[in-house]
């Protein structure tokens, strides 16, 4: 006959605790050859677990004698009711048994976040109450620095340096007791996704160095950039985890929008199957996650954060930065000129003054180009401006049908110069002056 497993429990006298009694016994009274007696101890904050090797029977009547007596020690030292009494049974067992002076097992862990805009540091620590479950979060210390290590791109080095800073922010927080157990680990995100893949790499492996330098425990991969599939994931399950969702049973999780610099992300758990099924296949991924598997839609865009589409919008995302040239744009304060930092290049943007008078040069294929456009798009434009397309037909067939113009003839749109409307009232007011020898 097999040895069997034999669990008892029961409650403290304060209730507040509960003790198992865990036996290996054999059915015929022999003895097993792998004999486990083991004492388990839960509280509100920790776990005790005393594991001896007796004899089953005999320890069975001994440990509830001596947990039964020194729970009492415990309750009647913590409550103080009976200061100077004095028992047989205190200090049987030693004070940590006692819940209240129980060292509870701390676990730390570092992330780093290596955004487009900055770097941040999340110093979490957690308490460990049951050995087989997962820790319970106590605390986060969160520090930044700006800008993100793709500002670093040509100097890999200085880059790496303020991961070196962060981590001095690390070792104050964690005990040094924990250092060498205390995972670290870096993950970059779209800055480092639009990076050229060399100086993507540089930067990365700098920034290992630095890290297998620090008296942290850094494992394997742990400096990597991330791909949007996982950012998105990641970022709802630390806010449904964070409202409570994931253990509710309710299963009314959070969809989350997470808009970064350099890339946004879309990540819901989808209600009903159509959704699944008509989505693309790469935007649903299924994970486990506290025993239970979700199926998420995630969907990360690259180069639609906003810094990227500040970028797209003043048109300086093929160009780059070239000196001297200023990115203007009508969605900017008319009189602005300024500087504008991102991924460690500076542009130069402005406003545009009075756009409307001072017009711009088009060609005769920019008339037929939009035309095109919006007669394509008809449904688009129908109410407040209707004639739209038959206005820019017939200005595009009066340019190159009626007038002969080239495609390519560039023609400069001019309503005012010098602030003065470009009519022909001007010309007749001098005509008007002439005449009437006002003027000559
Ligand atoms: N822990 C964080 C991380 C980012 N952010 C903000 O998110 C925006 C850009 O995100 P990011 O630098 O991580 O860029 P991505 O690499 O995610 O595209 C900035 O406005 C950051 O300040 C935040 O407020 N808190
Ligand atoms: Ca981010």
């Amino acid at each position: 006959m097999e040895c069997s497993l034999v669990s008892q429990y029961f409650l403290s006298p304060a209730d507040r605790w509960m003790v198992s009694h865990k036996f290996l016994v054999s059915p015929d009274g022999g003895s097993c050859s792998e004999s486990l007696s083991s004492v388990e101890l839960w509280a509100e904050t920790a776990t005790l677990s005393y594991k001896m090797d007796y004899e089953p029977s005999f320890l069975r009547t001994l440990f509830s004698l001596i947990l039964v007596s020194s729970l009492l020690d415990c309750v009647l030292s913590e409550v103080d009711a009976f200061p100077d009494t004095k028992t047989w049974f205190e200090n049987l067992l030693p004070s940590t048994m006692c819940i209240q002076n129980a060292s509870i097992e701390s676990v730390y862990g570092i992330m780093f976040d290596a955004g487009s805009t900055g770097t941040r540091i999340h110093i979490y620590s957690f308490t460990q109450k049951y050995p087989d479950q997962l820790p319970e979060l106590r605390k986060e210390i969160f520090e930044s620095v700006k800008p993100g290590l793709s500002a670093y791109a040509d100097i890999p080095e200085q880059g790496a340096e303020t991961i070196r800073g962060l981590l001095e922010v690390a070792k104050d927080a964690v005990p040094s007791s924990h250092w060498k157990k205390t995972p670290v680990v870096l993950k970059a995100t779209a800055g480092l996704r639009l990076l050229p893949e060399k100086k993507a790499q540089a930067l990365l492996s700098e920034v290992k160095n630095v890290l297998e330098e620090s008296p942290f425990l850094v494992p394997d991969n742990s400096v990597s950039i991330m791909n949007g599939t996982y950012e998105g994931i990641l970022a709802w399950i630390t806010v449904n985890f964070l409202t409570g969702q994931l253990y509710s049973q309710s299963k009314q999780t959070v969809g989350i929008l997470d808009l970064g610099g350099a890339s946004t992300q879309i990540t819901f758990l989808p209600q009903s199957e159509e959704t699944l099924e008509q989505s693309p296949l790469d935007f649903i991924t299924s994970f486990k996650m506290f025993h239970t598997t979700y199926k998420l839609y995630t969907h990360s865009y690259l180069g639609l954060g906003l810094k990227a589409a500040r970028l797209a919008t003043l048109g300086a995302v093929e160009t780059g930065a070239v000196d001297k040239q200023i990115f203007r744009s009508s969605c900017l304060p008319k009189n602005l000129e300024a500087v504008w930092e991102f991924g460690g290049v500076s542009y130069r943007y402005g406003g545009i003054e009075n756009d409307y008078g001072k017009g711009g040069i088009l060609e005769v294929r920019d008339f037929e180009r939009k035309a095109i456009e919006v007669c394509d798009h008809m449904e688009g434009f129908t109410s407040s401006s209707p004639f739209l397309c038959m206005d820019l037909s017939y200005i595009t067939a009066l340019l190159k049908e009626g007038f002969g113009f080239k495609i390519n003839t560039p023609l400069q749109l001019t309503k005012k110069v010098n602030n003065v409307e470009t009519s022909w009232s001007l010309g007749a007011t001098f005509l008007m002056l002439q005449s009437l020898r006002i003027s000559n």
